[in-house]
């Protein structure tokens, strides 16, 4: 079990997401059936991308690819609603194009939010991605896991005004994608490949989603808004309204003091319905007499008939009557009126128009709901709702319109004595019409930034990496060029000198030989150390050796002062050429190699005697002298001179020289 799902757990976890999608279609509202839609869209490629990994690439990625890119059109319209200006689409037209999917649903609350749309197009990119291994697959799978968690911080913790939350079903089907690129990815990515890029990438994302938060916050509070302007105008509306009214109920009240007299019932019916009428909210307009005091008459008659003649400060609610009838204009609470229902009661005292005393009063009904119901008029009235609440109880409520925002702005009033609750709730329609894209357009465009910023930093990796991958191979290529220069040397040496001594070898002498002018005198000098078998019998050939070394190096400092060259002829025998030089003058230096290694006094096994040279020289100055025949010309001399007792040099006769140095014996 272990073993199969290491090797195809993403594809276990991808097929797990369409039992879902088919459970979540029963278990969520309609509103959420778009958003399921879409992630639906992007599992289904993503499910024919693993299994074409796994089994069928060549027929199963162009699938895949051409389902991601079907996909890709709804996401991305419904990006579009959220950044192209009004101008360009309108939001109708984004509703109209959208509700397709759910008919009769608004658009505002069937589209998922941003951040969701996002996070599925991050997961839809992947399927379009050319190859899973590319840098930027780890970007977009932790871009859509992150967008992924703000929205869940965003629908648990800030409030929202709008979109479609994730649901329980939804939110496992974006999980198990995202885990399952997680596990198809986490193998073939080496972490210190993408990791500076995505630490970097993804502290900025944070970052702007942060911002993205605050400009979506101000854009709600900015938004609601409107439905604190709705109850602030109303409630301005409301104070003005009251105020002509009053003035009217005052110039009312005054009219009778100047007719003089208790106001007949005709007069009063007549001029109570000219104002009723202007005034559609009051609800009866009566006048008190003083005597009583009494409801002499009331208007309409007609449903006030019982009230006339009847007693009004028996009525314990009405505290306002004796303000009046001293003079006072006054008003109620919310009172419970004696001919039945509610209604606030204005007083206006009527006075008497040559003592100016109170003869009585005239008082007004209103009835709060229809004042509101008159005021609450306007022409973006189907946008809001708009209650009246007084002690708990709504008395008044306007037509409710469809989703409201459950955003609601209050003001308290006052009316009479009595404290009234205004409130306004607007509609998601009337507070997307006033949305700005600002966020929206901060958090895309931050995102491309984040994308380029992660592009630019994983390719500078990269680049880096082969840099100095390259800078090491050259660096070893050239350590690789040098040893081989220096072995070519050391062969080119060795085809040249001998080992043993360092001195350069017959073949480099007969080379240096050749290139030397013939027209001037060449001296040859041929030597061999004398008795050398005995001393390698002897004392050993490591001793033997060593004596070969230092004798060559002590003739090698005479020959070398004289302009020669002394090269090792074979076993113990050497040859030094000295060019352009006197015969004399090289018998000379023939006579000082002799006497240098008698200098030496390297002891032999007998310990009286040191080692010792004999040598055979000739000296030429014509052309035709080869070295071959100069070489037998001085082996014969030195032969003569190991004849002779050794330990000398023996001048070829050729040249006449004679013999110089001593007898060994
Ligand atoms: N240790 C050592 N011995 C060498 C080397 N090359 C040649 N020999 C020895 O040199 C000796 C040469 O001996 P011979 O040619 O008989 O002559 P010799 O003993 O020097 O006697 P004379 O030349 O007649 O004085 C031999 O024993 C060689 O083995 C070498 O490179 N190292």
């Amino acid at each position: 079990m272990r073993a199969l799902f290491a090797r195809h757990g993403d594809l276990l976890l991808t097929l797990l997401a369409l039992p879902c999608v088919v459970a979540g279609w029963w278990l969520t509202r309609p509103q959420e059936h778009l958003l399921l839609a879409m992630t639906a869209m992007v599992v289904l490629p993503r499910l024919a991308m693993h299994v074409a990994d796994k089994w069928h690439p060549h027929f199963l990625k162009p699938v895949a690819m051409a389902m991601a890119t079907i996909a890709l059109i709804p996401l991305l319209s419904l990006l579009g609603s959220f950044i192209l200006p009004d101008t360009l689409v309108d939001y109708g037209q984004w509703s109209a194009l959208f509700n397709h999917w759910l008919d009769r649903v608004p658009f505002y609350s069937l589209r998922p939010s941003i951040l969701i749309i996002l996070a599925l197009l991050f997961l839809l990119l992947l399927s379009l991605l050319p190859s899973r291994s590319g840098g930027v697959a780890p970007i977009a799978l932790a871009m859509a896991a992150t967008l992924t968690v703000m929205h869940l911080i965003e629908q648990h913790w800030f409030r929202s005004l709008h979109e479609v939350s994730l649901s329980t079903p939804t939110i496992l089907i974006i999980f198990l994608l995202l885990a399952s690129e997680a596990i198809a990815q986490w193998p073939q990515r080496r972490m210190e490949a993408v990791g500076v890029a995505l630490a970097a990438s993804m502290t900025v994302m944070v970052v702007l989603l942060i911002l993205w938060h605050y400009h979506n916050d101000q854009n709600i509070r900015e938004v609601n808004k409107v439905a604190r302007t709705r109850v602030d105008a109303l409630s301005e509306r409301l104070g003005q309204e009251i105020n002509v009214s009053d003035q009217a109920m005052q110039r009312f009240a005054l009219s009778w003091d100047s007719a003089g007299g208790l106001p007949s019932s005709r007069a009063w019916t007549h001029r109570a319905r000219r104002l009723a009428e202007h005034f559609g909210y009051m609800e009866t307009i009566a006048y008190i007499d003083r005597q009583g005091p009494r409801i002499r008459h009331a208007f309409p008659l007609q449903s006030n008939q019982p009230l006339l003649g009847h007693h009004v400060l028996s009525s314990e609610d009405d505290q306002a009557l004796p303000g009046v009838l001293q003079g006072r204009a006054s008003a109620t609470g919310m009172v419970n009126l004696t001919n039945g229902g509610r209604g606030v009661i204005f007083y206006q005292p009527v006075r008497d128009l040559d003592s100016a005393a109170v003869r009585g009063a005239a008082a007004f009904v209103i009835d709060p709901a229809r004042l509101f119901a008159t005021l609450d008029n306007t022409r973006d009235g189907g946008n809001f709702r708009v209650r009246v609440m007084q002690d708990g109880d709504t008395i008044y409520s306007s037509k409710t319109p469809k989703n409201l925002s459950m955003l609601e702005h209050c003001n308290i009033l006052q009316l009479g004595q009595s404290n009234f609750t205004l409130c306004a709730e607007a509609s998601y329609a009337r507070l997307f019409d006033d949305r700005s894209k600002l966020p929206a357009i901060v958090l895309l465009t931050g995102l491309i930034f984040t994308w380029m910023l992660y592009l630019l930093m994983y390719f500078h990796h990269r680049l880096r990496r082969r840099h100095n991958g390259i800078k090491d191979a050259n660096y070893r290529l050239r350590g690789e060029v040098e040893k081989r220069i220096a072995l070519q040397q050391e062969v080119e040496w060795l085809a040249q000198h001998d080992e043993l001594t360092g001195l350069p070898n017959r073949r480099y002498f007969s080379q240096w030989f050749g290139r030397l002018d013939a027209s001037g005198f060449r001296t040859v000098i041929l030597l061999d150390i004398d008795h050398f078998k005995q001393i390698n019998d002897r004392m050993g050939h490591p001793t033997g050796d060593e004596y070969l070394q230092r004798v060559a190096h002590r003739l090698q400092e005479i020959v070398t002062a004289g302009g020669g060259l002394l090269a090792r002829f074979g076993g113990e025998e050497f040859i030094a050429c000295l060019p352009e030089m006197p015969p004399e003058r090289a018998a000379d230096i023939g006579e000082q190699l002799r006497r240098g290694i008698e200098g030496l006094a390297l002891p032999r096994h007998d310990s009286n005697t040191t080692v010792t040279i004999s040598a055979g020289l000739i000296s030429t100055r014509r052309a035709s002298d080869t070295l071959m025949a100069l070489i037998e010309i001085a082996d014969q001399a030195l032969y003569r001179a190991k004849l002779a007792g050794r330990n000398r040099v023996e001048v070829a006769g050729a040249m006449d020289t004679g013999t110089s140095g001593r007898q060994d014996d």
